[in-house]
């Protein structure tokens, strides 16, 4: 069997190779020739997965190693009868370990604010469930699911009125409730003058141009953007009004994109009728727990700065804005640069290999802290 799959998939050999020939290849310009014997393809998020590719390939299997789908055209796999899978929730905690990093740096005081979420699935949900462990005010709206699931859901109208907004639904062009370009120039008017946005759901649910519009009016108003219009190819002059700015990295914790290896290879063993013969933990570095370091007492953002050392937000952010800016300057294509940070991105471990100071901490810090899940 020949497998193909994305480069920047972590451990393919390790995974698929217990299953058959793997070819690896860059996933962002897969042409019909490359799957033109393929049995298995095995992509990220990169590539566009429809007729145009594989009409002429006998592939027979489909797995995204992410847990978005909409660059899979699924009723074309499925008229076709290819088995696709996705990788549900693999990186939601990485997501939610992003937010939180994210809202220690532009709101300190993120604890005594409300928060709205707009799409309450694995990502969304997991931040609701922490965001009310720690008291904190939440509204959701989530058109498709009821006050059973979630006791604070309400209408998007009130949601937008919170103090940040985050949002975390799937790019979806049709259906009830299409999300493509939910967010627009009406909707960020009715926002507080102050209020922060923070999007790792994808680019497109929010209007970029109305967006920068909005931030050039309302100089209180901040915005943190993990996922943009036109990957690879952002808009430079968004990116600099923006607070945060990172390059779609806010699944990529190396436990979640283990995670996502995991579930495709697991997906494929049951396409194939074969029992998984490795797993996650077996890949993963053992032993890797790191202790926090002590802060000054005198710290005015000791979140930011505990959370800082497990997580560098800020330098994703510079990272992004240097290499765009260098390339622009040097009349260079921004696009290979974007995808570059995200093939080098550095290995980045959730909070639970993370232990907490051994020196005192301020009243209260440890049990936030420790809902957030480090150690
Ligand atoms: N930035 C990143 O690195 C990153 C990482 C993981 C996922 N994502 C994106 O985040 C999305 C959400 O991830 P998830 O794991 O929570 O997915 P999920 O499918 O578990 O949940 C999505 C939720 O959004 C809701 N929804 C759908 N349409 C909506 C609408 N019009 N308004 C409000 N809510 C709506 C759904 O009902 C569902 O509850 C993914 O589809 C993916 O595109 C981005
Ligand atoms: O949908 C997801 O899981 C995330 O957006 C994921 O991090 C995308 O990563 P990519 O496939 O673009 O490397």
């Amino acid at each position: 069997m020949k497998i193909l799959a994305d480069q920047n998939i972590p451990h393919s050999e390790t995974f698929f190779g217990q299953l058959g020939q793997v070819v690896q290849a860059p996933g962002r310009n897969l042409t019909p020739e490359q799957v033109s014997d393929i049995d298995a393809l095995i992509v990220r998020s990169v590539t566009q997965v429809d007729a145009s590719l594989l009409a002429n390939s006998p592939v027979k299997f489909v797995g995204t190693c992410t847990i978005g789908t909409d660059h899979l055209d699924i009723p074309y796999l499925n008229q076709r009868q290819i088995s696709w899978a996705s990788a549900q929730g693999c990186n939601a905690n990485s997501v939610v370990e992003y937010v939180f990093t994210a809202l220690a740096h532009v709101r300190p005081n993120w604890l005594n604010l409300s928060v709205g979420i707009i799409g309450c699935g694995n990502v969304g949900g997991h931040l609701y469930r922490k965001l009310r462990q720690l008291g904190v005010t939440v509204r959701v709206y989530d058109p498709f699911l009821n006050a059973n699931d979630v006791p604070d859901l309400t209408t998007l109208e009130q949601v937008l009125k919170a103090d940040i907004v985050c949002v975390h639904t799937p790019l979806t062009r049709g259906g009830p409730h299409p999300t493509l370009g939910l967010l627009g120039a009406a909707e960020l008017a009715t926002m507080q003058t102050n209020a922060v946005l923070l999007n790792a759901g994808r680019g497109e649910v929010i209007d970029g141009a109305a967006l920068a519009a909005h931030l050039d009016a309302q100089p209180e108003f901040s915005a943190v953007l993990d996922v943009w219009e036109n990957e690879p190819n952002i808009d430079t002059a968004l990116m600099q009004r923006v607070s945060i700015a990172t390059p779609h990295i806010a699944g990529y914790s190396y436990d979640g994109k283990i995670a996502g290896t995991e579930m495709i290879y697991q997906a494929l063993c049951a396409h194939l009728g074969i029992e998984p013969q490795i797993t996650a933990q077996q890949v993963l570095p053992a032993n890797s727990t790191v202790q926090l370091c002590a802060i000054e007492t005198t710290n005015a953002y000791p979140l930011a700065a505990l959370l800082g050392q497990a997580y560098n937000i800020l330098n994703d952010d510079h990272t992004l804005r240097t290499a765009l800016s260098q390339a622009a300057e040097q009349g260079r294509p921004l696009g290979p640069e974007f995808d570059a940070l995200r093939k080098n991105y550095p290995q980045r471990r959730e909070w639970h290999h993370f232990t907490q100071p051994a020196g005192k901490l301020a009243d209260g810090l440890s049990q936030v802290l420790t809902t957030l899940g480090f150690k």
